[in-house]
């Protein structure tokens, strides 16, 4: 598949645009009216800069408001899409996009526009220009692609075909099946885009929500299944009107991009390939195909003081599984939960989550696909008696193992003899449950599309949870068993990946650990001095009008700082530790096979954790 990216979905200048999307690996690049008018530039360097650094020129654009006007303006239109096709040939572009006419002035004529179009046609036809026209979803009169076609196809000019836009079919909910009926060689361009569904209108929803592919909630390997039965082969070219990106790290958002076009190709070859249908015209390649993670093997906490999260840690019930044979790092562990504490490397960390280990049924097979991702390997210098283990970094930095045991448990120790252990009777069953990240804005959608399309996590609908420092997007992506759960957060005071807070002053990252019986496990805590996140008394009062609890369970809860939610399936249990450096604890109870996360109870947790950095 030829991949293309619009330089509307970049940031900084032309010239970084065409650097970015070429170092990426993209094949080549819509050039936007505006990068080109407002850089410094000749069309002839844009020209030799492409040639240079191997990246196709595929697409001038856009030409807007040219059909469906009064004689006079059509003239001057010719006019200018002449002094247009003049600049292409400069530039070595063959294919300008023609947008349908979103002005208030044009005229509701089909026959009117097929022959403005075919005057477009032959007057670009001189140029050795292919004139690409798309239909808006917001055009005054033509906004159906197939309308778009319909036209296309009664002008009848071999330099005039149709360009495909996802954003503008699928925003419109238009049926995509028709897509097949379209002549291969009569779809001039392809452009795809995600987006979250949203109730805005069009045209804002378009220029500011677009996302990559498999960031948002459009059907996209469905659409170009269809494209590829139709018989295009031509680009498949991004375009993304994001207001993040525009201003984000412009070789991330290459990658990124690049990533999102390699998970589309591979998702539309899995579909077609399902469904037992020969090869098409355009070559869909393939990844090493993984299945989703069947657990979380650990998660690592870097830290240059670990004392305070040991202290912590024991206070939970872990117990130290000793040090590593030859590195600063030790293990702890309550039944199956495994917390490495991580000092290399660490001078001047504070306490924060900087690995997590998920298990695979094949590392090696795991690896090579989330490098085919563009995902950055991690390396690892070990020692010839040690587990190899397979690592990459996610978009936040936290580094990312994929393995495929515990035999790397071994390196540690030997443990000391913990006064706790056997001391719990609920330790034994005890399990990672899942992992809250927080993740920086620029990088948000980034991750959504990392842990789904290298981990093949299943992203939830994100919902905003409100804080006292600002509303929180949370994101959850987890395994269809359940095995694998882990919530994102953006918060929009996390600044960077690495200089963090204003209001807030650090934002809090979780580790949550599930128990079989937790108001039992909590007062064994309690009991060993664990410092528990404290909760307003107007959550238990508000509780009580909610639910209808026992008298009983409520003072429980009440006692312990505990929180409580129920769905449909069951009843869930939990609470918090109090943050060390940028990291706490969750302990939870899932009962009758609760599916949640508590999230009604998150602002209060959020409110509490604003309360305790406050006081500090
Ligand atoms: O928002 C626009 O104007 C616009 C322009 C050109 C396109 O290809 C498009 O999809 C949208
Ligand atoms: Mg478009």
């Amino acid at each position: 598949m030829r991949t293309g990216i619009a330089t509307v979905c970049l940031s900084g200048t032309l010239e970084e645009k065409l650097r970015a999307a070429a170092k990426a690996g993209f094949g080549g690049v819509e050039i936007f009216e505006t990068d080109l008018v407002t850089s410094s530039l000749s069309p002839e360097d844009v020209r030799r800069l492409a040639a240079d650094l191997g990246l196709g020129l595929d697409l001038y654009q856009p030409f807007r408001d040219f059909d469906s006007v009064p004689d006079e303006l059509y003239r001057a239109n010719l006019r200018r899409a002449e002094a247009k096709f003049r600049l292409m040939g400069r530039l070595g572009i063959d294919t300008i996009l023609v947008c349908s006419n979103v002005g208030t002035a044009s005229i509701d004529d089909d026959a009117l526009r097929t022959e403005q179009l075919h005057g477009l046609a032959e007057l670009a036809a001189g140029h050795g220009v292919k004139v690409a026209y798309e239909a808006l979803a917001w055009g005054t009169y033509v906004n159906d692609y197939e309308h778009a076609w319909r036209l296309v196809a009664d002008a009848d000019h071999p330099n005039l075909g149709t360009c495909l836009d996802t954003f503008h079919i699928l925003s419109r909910g238009w049926d995509t099946e028709p897509i097949e009926k379209i002549p291969g060689e009569k779809i001039f361009f392809v452009q795809v885009a995600d987006a979250p569904k949203l109730s805005l209108d069009v045209l804002s929803w378009s220029r500011h929500y677009r996302v990559f592919p498999g960031e948002g909630q459009f059907d996209l390997p469905k659409f170009l299944g269809h494209v590829a039965r139709a018989g295009y082969d031509g680009p498949v070219s991004l375009e993304v009107f994001n207001d993040t990106f525009r201003q984000a790290d412009v070789e991330r958002t290459a990658v990124d991009a690049m990533r999102s076009l390699i998970w589309l190709e591979e998702r539309t070859a899995q579909l077609a390939g399902a469904a037992g249908e020969e090869r098409f015209a355009m070559p869909l390649r393939t990844l090493p195909r993984v299945a989703p993670p069947t657990g979380l093997n650990f998660a690592e906490v870097k830290a240059e003081y670990p004392a305070a999260l040991e202290r912590l840690l024991a206070q939970l019930g872990f117990s130290p599984r000793g040090e590593h044979r030859t590195k600063p790092v030790a293990l702890w562990t309550l039944g199956d939960a495994r917390i490495v504490l991580n000092r290399q490397g660490a001078a001047g960390v504070a306490p924060g989550i900087s690995a997590l280990g998920f298990d695979v049924e094949n590392s090696v097979a795991a690896a090579a696909r989330a490098v085919q991702l563009r995902a950055s390997p991690v390396p690892r210098p070990s020692q010839a008696d040690e587990e190899i283990l397979q690592a990459v970094k996610a978009p936040d930095g936290t580094e990312v193992f994929l393995c495929q045991d515990t035999a790397w448990v071994e390196e540690f120790g030997p443990g000391e003899a913990s006064p706790l252990d056997g001391a719990s009777a609920t330790s034994p069953a005890a399990r990672i449950d899942h992992i809250n990240l927080g993740q920086p804005w620029q990088h948000f959608d980034e991750a959504v599309l990392f842990y789904s399309s290298v981990l093949a996590l299943t992203p939830e609908a994100s919902q905003d949870v409100s804080s006292p420092a600002g509303l929180v997007r949370s994101q959850v992506m987890q395994t269809r068993d359940r095995s694998v759960r882990l919530a994102l957060n953006l918060a929009p005071w996390v600044q960077s990946d690495s200089v963090r807070g204003t209001l807030q002053d650090t934002f809090l990252e979780h580790i949550a650990v599930e128990v079989p019986d937790l108001t039992v496990y909590a007062a064994e805590c309690r009991g060993r001095g664990l410092p528990f996140l404290a909760i307003p008394e107007n959550y238990y009062e508000d509780l009580e009008a909610r639910f209808a609890l026992d008298p009983r369970l409520l003072a429980r809860l009440r006692e312990l700082d505990l929180l409580y939610d129920r769905d449909d399936k069951g009843e869930f249990l939990h609470f918090y530790t109090a943050a060390v450096g940028s990291v706490f604890f969750e302990v939870v109870q899932r009962i009758d096979g609760y599916d949640g996360f508590g999230a009604p109870n998150a602002p209060v947790r959020h409110a509490a954790q604003f309360a305790a950095q406050q006081a500090r």
